[in-house]
C-alpha cells in the first residue's frame, strides 16, 4: 500500500500574518512537492459552501442520462463528460478511468453559459458564488507565488488571472463509481484515492485528512501547481504526475483498507471537485519577471532533466490551453478505437504511467523526446514480456523507464551545454558592423585596437566599454 505522501500543509487564513514567511513556504512546497495543502478554517471557503457544493455534484450525477447527455462536452472543455464504458477492456483497463466528470465554464449574472442539467438549475447562482470562490482563492494564492517568488511586481500572475476577462478555468465536478463496480479495482493494490508520484519514483497517497488538520473546521484545500505554472516559471515550480486509483485486495473484494487514508473509502462512490485556474486568454506565457525564475532557467541546461518547456517559443495560454485539449481529444479518440479508456486530463498531468502521444505544439525536441520514451517503454514492456496494450506491471515499467529517461535527459543536457557554449563562442567572435566574422588582417587590426582601449582604461582608472565596432 502507498504510504502517505508528505505534503506541507500551509495556513493563508491570518490577513496580519507575516507573507514574506507564508509565501516562501508557499514556494518551496510547491518546487519540491508540485501539491500544497490549504488549511481549510472556513475563511477563504466555508465547510457550508463546500458541503454544499458537494450536494450539487450528487444531484447533478444522479440525474437521468438523457439530461447529462444534452450537456456533452464540447470542444470548449465545458460540459460532461461520460465514463468510456462502452469501450473498456477489462484486461487492459487502467485505474482511473472509471468517472464521469462536468466541466463548467464562466456564469454570467449568476447564470451558466453552457447547457446544464435541469436538475441542477435551482443551484445556478450557488454554483456561479462557489466557482467565484474558488477562483478568488486562487488569485489570493498566486499573489504568495508573486511575493515568494520576488516577482516584479509581485501581482504580475494575480493580474493575469483576472475573473472580468475570458479564460480557460473550469470548475470540474469528478464523480467515480464504487471500486467494487470498476473491473480495475481486481487489479490495484493500494487504497483508493489520490496518489502522487514522488520523486522517488514511488506513488504516495494523498489523504484527504492528512495528520494535524483533525480539529479544523474542514479538510485542507489542496493545491496542484499543474503544468502550467511550472511552464510559466521554467519548470521551478514543479508539475507532478497524479493518478487515482480503485482499491482492491488482489482478489477482487473491496476491502476497508482505504479507511487508512482518512476521507477515503473503498465501498463509497467517490467525489470531488477541482478548480482549474487558468491565466486570461491573452496571456503571453513570457518570462516571468522574477530573478529566482529566471536564475533557475540559466542553471536548466547541467541542473534540470529535459525540462520540455525550457526551450519554447511564447505562447498566449489560449494557445496552451488549446494545445493541451487537443492533445486530450486525441488520446479519447485513441481511446474510442483501441478500447483502452484514458482518462480527460487537461491541467497537465496524466492520471497514472500510460502511453503518450507526443502533442502537437511542442517543439520538435520535446516531441521527439517524447517518442523516443514511447519506444523505449515498447522495449522495455518486450524485454519483460508484456503484450504492448497491456497496462500489466505498469509501475515497473515506468520505473524502469524513469531511470532510462533520466539518463537519456542527462546526456542531452550534456550536450546541449555544449552546444549552448559553442554558440556564444561564435557569437562571441569579433565582427564587421555588417556582423561578418573578422577574420586575417582584419581581425588582428581589431585585437590590436581592443588592447590599446583596454590600456588607456586601466591608465585613466575608470571603467568604460570597449568599442568592438570597425
Ligand atoms: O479526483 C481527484 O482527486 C483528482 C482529479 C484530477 O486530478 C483532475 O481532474 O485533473
Ligand atoms: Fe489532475
Amino acid at each position: 500500500m502507498a504510504k502517505a505522501a508528505s505534503i506541507p500543509i500551509i495556513d493563508i487564513s491570518d490577513d496580519q500574518g507575516d507573507h514574506a514567511r507564508i509565501a516562501k513556504e508557499l514556494v518551496d512546497a510547491a518546487a519540491e512537492h508540485g501539491f500544497v495543502y490549504i488549511r481549510n478554517t472556513g475563511r477563504d471557503i466555508s465547510p457550508a459552501q463546500i458541503q454544499q457544493a458537494f450536494n450539487i455534484s450528487r444531484t447533478l450525477f444522479r440525474s437521468p442520462l438523457e439530461e447529462k447527455q444534452r450537456c456533452k462536452i464540447e470542444r470548449n472543455n465545458q460540459g460532461w463528460s461520460g465514463m468510456h464504458t462502452e469501450t473498456l477492456d477489462p484486461k487492459t483497463q487502467r485505474v482511473g478511468d472509471f468517472k464521469e466528470g462536468f466541466n463548467f465554464g464562466a456564469f454570467t449574472n449568476g447564470k451558466a453559459t453552457q447547457p446544464i442539467p435541469k436538475s441542477i438549475e435551482p443551484h445556478e447562482a450557488d454554483l456561479a458564488t462557489f466557482r467565484a470562490l474558488c477562483h478568488q482563492l486562487c488569485r489570493k494564492l498566486l499573489l504568495l507565488f508573486g511575493i515568494g517568488l520576488g516577482v516584479e511586481p509581485p501581482g504580475f500572475f494575480t493580474e493575469a488571472h483576472s475573473p472580468d476577462k475570458a479564460s480557460g478555468s473550469i470548475l470540474r465536478f469528478l464523480y467515480y463509481p464504487p471500486p467494487g463496480a470498476t473491473p480495475s479495482a481486481q487489479e490495484a493494490d493500494g487504497q483508493a484515492g489520490l496518489e502522487i508520484l514522488t520523486q522517488t519514483n514511488g506513488w504516495a497517497a494523498v489523504p484527504v485528512c492528512p495528520s494535524g488538520t483533525e480539529e479544523d473546521p474542514s479538510p485542507p484545500i489542496l493545491v496542484n501547481i499543474g503544468d502550467l505554472l511550472s511552464y510559466w516559471t521554467n519548470g521551478l515550480l514543479r508539475s507532478t504526475v497524479h493518478r487515482v486509483t480503485f482499491t482492491g485486495s488482489g482478489t477482487g473484494k473491496s476491502t476497508n483498507a482505504a479507511r487508512s487514508v482518512d476521507g477515503e473509502s473503498t465501498t463509497d462512490p467517490r467525489y470531488s471537485i477541482v478548480f482549474f485556474c487558468h491565466p486570461t486568454n491573452d496571456t503571453p506565457l513570457t518570462a516571468v519577471p522574477s530573478e529566482r525564475v529566471h536564475s533557475f532557467q540559466s542553471g536548466l541546461a547541467t541542473a534540470n532533466v529535459g525540462n520540455p518547456y525550457a526551450e519554447r517559443k511564447v505562447l498566449t495560454a489560449e494557445e496552451h490551453l488549446k494545445m493541451r485539449l487537443q492533445a486530450t481529444y486525441l488520446r479519447i479518440s485513441r481511446a474510442a478505437k483501441t478500447g483502452v479508456a484514458e482518462t480527460n486530463e487537461v491541467d497537465g498531468e496524466e492520471s497514472g504511467p500510460k502511453k503518450t502521444k507526443a502533442p502537437s505544439g511542442l517543439n520538435r525536441a520535446a516531441r521527439r523526446r517524447i517518442k523516443l520514451i514511447e519506444k523505449q517503454r515498447d522495449l522495455i514492456k518486450q524485454k519483460k514480456g508484456i503484450s504492448e496494450g497491456s497496462g500489466e506491471r505498469d509501475d515497473e515499467v515506468q520505473k524502469e523507464l524513469d531511470k532510462w529517461t533520466e539518463l537519456m535527459d542527462g546526456r542531452t543536457s550534456v550536450r546541449m551545454e555544449k552546444k549552448r557554449i559553442r554558440k556564444a563562442k561564435e557569437q562571441a567572435r569579433p565582427r564587421t558592423k555588417r556582423g561578418k566574422v573578422l577574420t586575417g588582417r582584419a581581425l588582428k587590426e581589431r585585437e590590436k585596437q581592443v588592447k590599446k582601449n583596454e590600456k588607456k582604461i586601466v591608465q585613466s582608472g575608470g571603467i568604460s566599454a570597449t568599442n568592438n565596432q570597425s
